[in-house]
């Protein structure tokens, strides 16, 4: 059996990528600044409607060229990896958190300094339980890939320990240990303070697909966000 998923080559040169990273970067930051506005302005009524006219014609303008669907995930021949609608990472993606994951490959670790804010929320003035997974997720997942044995998510588990406040946190993530295919990954969410709030463990799963490719091909498996 093939991949069930398709990873794209481009030919695309790293300064047409910078510009892209640049261009939709600053669109993104621009369209999350417009989604926490949303949240929490105390304009009129009657700004909002006027507002919420002018946004409908800015999407409209950009829904006059769009791709079919999701971006998917393709590489350049430079080996830049183009993960653009990721939901934690991706840099195009306006409900990204964003977070910036730093990878150390020497250590098979990977962690983040990140802020979340009231389009993050959960019980009053804490972050959702739900989001502190898809932001672990991530961090487990570039962990183990920099622990040069990726995967993709078989189990993921977490203690919520303490409430996590909106605002700054971090989160760091390790290979625990290796058993076969399977990478164990431990990690935890901290306050800005450093207080751990949440630590988990997941089990990160070389599927069969990349198994079967991987026996024919020979290699390693290539890196992916
Ligand atoms: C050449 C290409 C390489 C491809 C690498 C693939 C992915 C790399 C991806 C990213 C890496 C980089 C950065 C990460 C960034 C973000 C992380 C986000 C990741 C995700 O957001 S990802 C989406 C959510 N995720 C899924 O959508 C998974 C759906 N699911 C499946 O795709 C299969 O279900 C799979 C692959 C899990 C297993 O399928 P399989 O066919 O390979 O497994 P198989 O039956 O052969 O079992 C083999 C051994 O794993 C044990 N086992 C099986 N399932 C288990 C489970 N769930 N938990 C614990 N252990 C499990 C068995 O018990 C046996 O263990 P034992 O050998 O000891 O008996």
């Amino acid at each position: 059996m093939g991949a069930p998923f398709n990873y794209d080559v481009l030919d695309l040169t790293d300064e047409q990528v910078d510009a892209e990273v640049r261009v939709f970067g600053a669109l993104t930051a621009a369209v999350r600044r417009l989604n926490e506005a949303t949240l929490r302005t105390t304009v009129d009524h009657a700004t909002v409607e006027e507002v919420r006219r002018q946004v409908e014609e800015l999407t409209a303008r950009l829904e006059k060229s769009m791709i079919p669907d999701n971006f998917g995930v393709s590489f350049t021949k430079g080996g830049r990896i183009r993960g653009y609608g990721n939901a934690v990472v991706g840099i195009r993606n306006p409900n990204a958190v964003p977070l910036t994951v730093v990878q150390d490959k020497v250590n098979g670790r990977a962690s983040a300094e990140f802020e979340l804010n009231a389009l993050h929320e959960g019980p009053p003035g804490q972050v959702h339980g739900g989001v502190v997974a898809l932001v672990l997720d991530q961090v487990f997942g570039e962990a183990a890939a920099a622990g040069g044995s990726p995967g993709m998510t078989g189990t993921l588990t977490l203690r919520y320990r303490l409430n996590t406040p909106l605002g700054p946190c971090s989160a760091e993530a390790w290979v625990d240990r290796r058993d076969g295919i399977k990478t164990i990954v431990k990690g935890e969410l901290r306050r800005a303070d450093g207080t751990v709030t949440v630590t988990a463990e997941g089990i990160f799963i070389l599927p069969r697909w990349a198994r079967e490719e991987i026996a024919k091909n020979g290699g390693t498996p290539p890196q992916f966000e």
